[in-house]
């Protein structure tokens, strides 16, 4: 649990995030309109929201599963050693790949995990991310869809925590510290 007080402001609304996830399934409809393999892996915990909303827009034959990636605990700082703390269950060598994430921030995350699952030969890797913070890059990684741009805010909700806690906001917000 967070140990200082703080609000949070909104940064991006539900209805906001719900229009741009409609045109984001647009875009990957076309991208894998031709094919029949297409496994969307979500990455856990921050990507369970995302993912569950996205997959309801994509009007393909998919096939879900999640992989579980740790770098932050309960600080708001990467600790720069990205942890699989649980990895997919199916094969994915020779097929088309989608992996959803919620923000990209030094890129450690997705950079490390796309190496590991290229290692595995699928057909096609692409990503998604709902979010990017490209002034906090520590590691070049550009994802091939970025739902929207954001500036340097620690965010929460919608999926994503501080130290647990806001995964359950219906929207993105900003943490602000309350002074005393
Ligand atoms: O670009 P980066 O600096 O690597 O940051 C992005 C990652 O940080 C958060 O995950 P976290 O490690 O907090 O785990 P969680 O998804 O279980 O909340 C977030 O969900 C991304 O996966
Ligand atoms: N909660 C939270 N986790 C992150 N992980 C990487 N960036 C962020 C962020 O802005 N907020
Ligand atoms: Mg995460």
């Amino acid at each position: 649990m967070p140990d200082r007080p703080y609000v949070i402001d909104v940064l991006i609304s539900a209805k906001a995030i719900a229009a741009r996830i409609e045109d984001l399934a647009k875009e990957i409809e076309a991208e894998f309109s031709d094919t029949d393999k297409l496994v969307v892996v979500g990455l856990l915990r921050g990507s369970f929201v995302f993912i569950a909303d996205l997959v309801r827009e994509i009007d393909l034959p998919i096939e879900v599963d999640f992989l579980e990636a740790s770098s932050y605990g309960d600080g708001m700082e990467t600790t720069r050693e990205v942890r699989i703390l649980k990895d997919l269950r199916g094969q994915i060598e020779g097929r088309d790949v989608l992996i959803v994430e919620d923000i990209v921030d030094s890129g450690y995350t997705l950079s490390r995990v796309t190496d590991y699952l290229k290692t595995r030969s699928p057909a096609r890797l692409k990503t998604i991310a709902l979010l990017d913070k490209p002034i906090r890059r520590e590691v070049p990684f550009q994802a091939d869809w970025i739902g929207f741009e954001i500036p340097d805010e620690f965010v929460v909700g919608y999926g994503i925590d501080f130290a647990q806690r806001n995964r359950n906001l219906p929207f993105i917000g900003a943490v602000k510290f309350i002074q005393d």
